[in-house]
């Protein structure tokens, strides 16, 4: 069987989905295969957490999502996604950026948005000092650049955003103040995706909890007595 690669040209799918995924299957060149998803679907400004041990197939996961695929996997099944642009925030803020361009004149040309739509992005995600605006990213810490990350995905505006491992890389008081921007400045129309090996992060973010074991995806219920997230 071909991929189905339909997409809407604006807008959200049917019943203000944001993506949709049927009988998806990621198979390695041997025919093994990797990644086996019967059915899932993901809603306009769902903030969807995944877990599970290293191996099953987290990153296979947010590939499938994104309609990209490593080189010499085969996609089979049907994925039906209302967009054509995607924000990604990888596990090193640097990762996403250009290391030696300034990070203002980056965020605008990148963006294509005003300088003081980029100044106000940066200032959400506690960058306010133009020093740090005129510096490259190579000369940022890690939290610095994680949360320039964060400003490039929301400036983006792409309404499915996908953070592989987001803050593995940060100590505790960084990743808690990159989870509460996550919750503070990704639009509510935007869609969020983080994979992740820390609790933390789905018990601070996540209003779906969604987890892999050897390739198959189960959806974790909220526990009982637990206010869903708006
Ligand atoms: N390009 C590839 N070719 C062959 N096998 C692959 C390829 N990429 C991933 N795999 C296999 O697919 C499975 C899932 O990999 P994936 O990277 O999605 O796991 P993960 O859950 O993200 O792991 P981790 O938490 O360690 O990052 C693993 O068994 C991996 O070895």
């Amino acid at each position: 069987m071909s991929p189905s690669l339909t997409r809407a040209s604006s807008g959200l799918l049917e019943d203000g989905r944001c993506i949709s995924l049927r009988g998806a299957r990621v198979c390695a060149g041997d025919g093994r295969r990797l990644l086996s998803i019967e059915e899932l679907d993901v809603a306009a400004g769902e903030r969807v957490v995944v877990t599970g041990p290293s191996g099953s197939g987290k990153s296979l996961l947010l590939s499938t999502l994104a309609g990209r695929w490593p080189a010499g996997l085969r996609f089979t099944g049907e994925r039906r996604a209302s967009f054509t642009r995607l924000g990604t925030i990888p596990q090193r803020g640097l990762d996403a950026l250009h290391p030696l361009s300034p990070l203002g004149r980056q965020l605008r040309k990148v963006t294509g948005r005003r300088p003081d739509e980029v100044v106000s992005a940066l200032a959400a995600v506690g960058l306010t000092d133009p020093d740090l605006r005129r510096r490259r990213p190579a000369e940022l810490s890690g939290g610095q650049a994680q949360r320039a990350a964060v400003a490039l995905a929301v400036l983006t505006g792409a309404p499915l955003v996908l953070a592989d491992e987001p803050t593995s890389a940060l100590d505790h008081e960084a990743r808690d103040r990159v989870l509460e921007l996550f919750d503070s400045v990704i639009g509510e129309q935007q869609t969020l995706v983080v994979v992740t090996h820390d609790p933390a992060v789905a018990e601070a973010l996540a209003t779906r909890h969604l987890t892999l074991e050897a390739g198959v995806l189960a959806e974790i219920p909220a526990r009982s007595g637990e206010v869903a997230r708006p």
